[in-house]
């Protein structure tokens, strides 16, 4: 690929930009919002003159509910030889289409499973993509040499392509994307009028869960607003198992011994099952959560800390698959928690302490 347009340099458009231009593709970019189109130039994601002759590829990067409309504008105007985009529902933009006389046989729907929680180019990163799975929904109209140019794409953003009908799509994502930022938000909406006192007490896990309850309420009405009967379908699910816990954590307190042992077997099932549940997420291919083991290492509030600690791993020799910080501006300290394969966290932990870094595993 020589030449590609990204149409909406927000966080998702900045980010494909991003990884194009860094792999040597000429990029232009187009977004309604002067202010988001000029920033991703600063950022050295393209450059905003109208490309000469049509591009390569052009990808649109803008809200579900216009995907269909802004590719029915950019096909009339002749900008590129194949589209592409990367909204997070797909049956809609799909069926769309027809009613705004878009050209299906240059498109190829597309969602890389990989974002943020913020908006805006500012959020936009290169290697956002990387290692992760990209959906790309062909319809039977779709040309051949249009989906090879959007597998392309996803190669060069480095993620792994993903072929789905746009249905399947919908209905897989309602399950790994839409219920679970549902159910983020409905956590943290209980945080709203909780007492100063709790919010003082809240740690890692907390942030955890709510983290994507920060995205952007409009896009999100937007996903929920396309996708809403199979995301209903989910919680309809997950309602069911919530009156169960719910239950049976009231039967725990009661005063029959066997309601409270059936009650404790459910909330034990219950778990169990959300370690079996986290366990199939696979962090890589071949690579399982129960593949890694946690090594936890306390770091002082200091220039390099972190650098310090990921090189004295390195000498080591040990991968880090994952990694978490907890820490809060003002502390003295914070903890670095290194995902490793489980059989090297032993000698991992025995290494670093050696090496006078306090770890444990
Ligand atoms: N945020 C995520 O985690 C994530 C992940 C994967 C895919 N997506 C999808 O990516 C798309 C963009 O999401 P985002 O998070 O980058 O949002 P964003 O709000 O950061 O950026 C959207 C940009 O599109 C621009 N825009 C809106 N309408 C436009 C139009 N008609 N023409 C040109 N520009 C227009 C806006 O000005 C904005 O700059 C959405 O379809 C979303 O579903 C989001
Ligand atoms: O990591 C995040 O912030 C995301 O929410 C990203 C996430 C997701 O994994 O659900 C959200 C929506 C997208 O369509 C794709 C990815």
């Amino acid at each position: 690929m020589r030449s590609a347009t990204v149409i909406g340099t927000g966080a998702i458009g900045t980010s494909v930009a991003l990884a194009l231009t860094r792999n040597g593709v000429a990029v232009h970019l187009q977004d309604v919002n002067s202010t988001a189109a000029r920033t991703a130039e600063a950022m050295g994601a393209g450059s905003l003159q109208t490309p000469q002759e049509p591009v390569d590829l052009a990808v649109l990067a803008v809200p579900p509910a216009h995907i269909a409309t802004e590719l029915a504008r950019v096909q009339r105007s002749g900008l590129a030889h194949a589209y592409t985009d990367v909204a997070s529902v797909k049956a809609g933009p799909h069926r769309d289409l027809h009613s705004e006389s878009a050209d299906a046989a240059s498109y190829v729907g597309g969602h890389p499973l990989a974002g943020t929680e913020r908006s805006g180019p500012l959020a936009g990163r290169a290697d956002l993509f990387e290692g992760r799975p990209w959906v790309l929904t062909p319809s039977a109209h779709t040309e051949e040499a249009v989906l090879n140019r959007a597998l392309e794409l996803v190669a060069l953003c480095a993620a792994t392509p993903v072929i789905m009908d746009a249905t399947s799509h919908d209905r897989a994502v309602a399950l790994t994307s839409h219920a679970p930022h549902l159910v983020s938000s409905l956590m943290a909406a209980r945080l709203g009028h909780a007492p100063e006192a709790s919010i003082r007490v809240s740690g890692q896990g907390l942030r955890d869960v709510t983290r994507i309850a920060a995205g952007n309420p409009a896009l999100w009405q937007d996903v929920l607003h396309a996708n809403a009967e199979a995301v209903a379908e989910i919680l309809d699910a997950y309602a069911a198992d919530l009156g169960l816990v719910i239950g049976a954590l009231r039967a725990l307190a009661s005063a029959d011994p066997v309601a409270r042992k059936r009650a404790a077997d459910d909330v034990e099932r219950l778990l169990e099952q959300g370690c079996e549940g986290r366990a199939r997420i696979e962090h890589k291919p071949g690579t399982s959560l129960a593949d890694l083991a946690a090594v936890t290492v306390t770091i002082p509030d200091q220039p390099n800390s972190l650098a310090r600690v990921f090189a004295a791993v390195g000498e080591i020799g040990v991968n880090i698959e994952d990694v978490r910080i907890e820490h809060s501006p003002g502390q003295g300290q914070g903890l670095v928690e290194l995902l490793v394969r489980r059989t090297a966290a032993p000698e991992l932990s025995r290494l670093l302490g050696a090496g006078g870094w306090s770890a444990s595993h």
